[in-house]
């Protein structure tokens, strides 16, 4: 029965039982009688789903349940309702206003190819992704094809052979390890600059689980279901990647790459806090790892880079409340002409194989404990290592860590968690580019 449509506001009853939906400026409420969860006001971004068909309502939503910390995990909420008749334009006109503001346009279910490893972290990939993800992708209505990895290699196979017209998106349920396999899948793909295009999420399920972190942010990027959400409605955005040769093969990398101390703390570490106990330890050996580099630095000011990096960051928000969703363009020195279609192929490595200083590299031949370079602040929760990089700026950011007294690399990793080390006077994290000419056999790269 209708009882009333107030502008962003309407009541349906049904079955003696009565829903009030209201559109606030930037969030839906749902109030309901008799249900488990009676009130529920999420913002736009979290309305997965909603629908008018055959006389029935069905929204779906994902809502936090409680305010106190321990009960702030998003979960999956379905709000179905009959509609009488007499309400079947209200109720239209309702939905409508609703898509615009949560899709910003027409929904359209986006087809997935959902990659699972079951093995990553602790071991509990396939069973949060049947609880919390499959069901709300099936809520967004989305097009799976789901496979669960069953060795080590074999989302890189997946990923070469992929059919580039079928996905809209690949989403990885696992650690950083199983993206860096799908990204150097496409740098083996017959089309690699087209399969490079195609948008790459993340499900963290691993112990690390970066990527995520520093797409989504601390806290959403360590929950399944927004990072799921994301794969759902994220909008895609360029990151940089890096590339080297270690003997004959050329790696793709999109987060971090180490030698010395840091390389070996990933080592020791892998399922204790992988930041503190290693990087003691480092400490204690203080053991310089034979390298070769040369650098060419971008910027130095801290001042500078931080200004920089705050510009930056607004103009991401900024452009990620737009209304419309910009495609990326295409890179095209990357294409090629072959027998008349046009493929693509990598870029050859920009900065291979010079072993001289010119046009600004200077060598770095102090003894030096490691060499940490990375794309994204996070490389894990607990270790904001390079605080200002940019995704798309073209640059790595690079700390070249000197063999200085154990007490000033004490200092220097002091506030590390979230980044205040950044301000440090021994440190410096900037942005530079890098060749890495030679080191120990067991990381030995070419370049960066
Ligand atoms: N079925 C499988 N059995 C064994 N290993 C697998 C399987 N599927 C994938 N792998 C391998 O597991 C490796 C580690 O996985 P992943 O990085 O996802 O988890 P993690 O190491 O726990 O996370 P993080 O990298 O975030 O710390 C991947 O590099 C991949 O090659």
């Amino acid at each position: 029965m209708a009882s009333h449509t107030a502008g962003q506001q309407i009541t349906i009853t049904s079955k003696g039982r009565s829903s009030t939906l209201t559109l606030t400026d930037d969030s839906l409420r749902v109030q309901r009688q008799g249900e488990e969860w009676q009130d529920v006001q999420v913002p736009y971004r979290n309305v997965v789903w909603s629908e008018y068909v055959n006389g029935s309502l069905e929204i779906s939503v994902l809502a936090k349940r409680g305010t106190r910390k321990k009960a702030t995990k998003l979960v999956l909420v379905h709000l179905v309702t009959e509609v009488e008749e007499a309400q079947t334009e209200a109720v239209a006109n309702f939905i409508n206003t609703l898509t615009q503001h949560s899709y910003k346009g027409p929904q359209t279910p986006r087809r997935v190819k959902v990659l699972v490893n079951p093995h990553s972290g602790p071991g509990k990939a396939v069973q949060l992704f049947k609880q919390k993800v499959e069901p709300l992708f099936r809520a967004a209505r989305c097009i799976l094809d789901v496979t669960y990895t069953t060795s080590r290699g074999h989302a890189t196979e997946i990923a070469r052979d992929m059919s580039l017209d079928a996905y809209d998106a690949v989403a990885v349920m696992s650690g950083d390890g199983l993206v860096h396999e799908v990204l150097n899948g496409f740098a083996k793909h017959k089309d690699p600059m087209n399969a490079l295009r195609i948008p790459i999420a993340q499900i963290p399920a691993g112990s690390g689980n970066g990527f995520s972190l520093n797409l989504l942010g601390l806290e959403e990027g360590a929950d399944v279901s927004a990072a799921a959400l994301n794969v759902v409605k994220g909008r895609p955005m360029k990151i940089d990647l890096f590339s080297f040769t270690q003997g004959d093969t050329r790696v793709l990398s999109f987060m971090s790459q180490c030698v010395g101390l840091m390389a070996e703390l990933d080592i020791w570490t892998e399922h204790l806090s992988r930041f503190v106990v290693g990087y003691l330890t480092g400490l204690i050996r203080r053991r310089a790892c034979p390298i070769k580099i040369q650098i060419k630095v971008a910027h130095l000011d801290k001042n500078e880079i931080y200004k920089t990096f705050k510009e930056a960051r607004s103009r991401a928000l900024e452009a990620s409340s737009s209304d419309t969703i910009q495609p990326v363009p295409a890179t095209e020195h990357s294409l090629i002409a072959n027998g008349g279609s046009t493929v693509s192929s990598l870029p050859p490595l920009k900065y291979a194989g010079v072993d001289h200083e010119e046009d600004g590299w200077i060598s770095v031949d102090k003894p030096t404990l490691f060499v940490y370079a990375g794309k994204g602040p996070y490389v894990s929760k607990d270790l904001m290592q390079f605080p200002t990089s940019l995704p798309d700026d073209g640059f790595i950011d690079v700390i070249v860590q000197e063999r200085i007294t154990r007490k000033q690399l004490l200092a220097s990793m002091d506030g590390a968690v979230d980044g205040e080390h950044y301000w440090h006077p021994q440190v410096s994290v900037v942005p530079m580019l890098t060749r890495i000419l030679n080191s120990q056999p067991s990381n030995a790269g070419t370049l960066l």
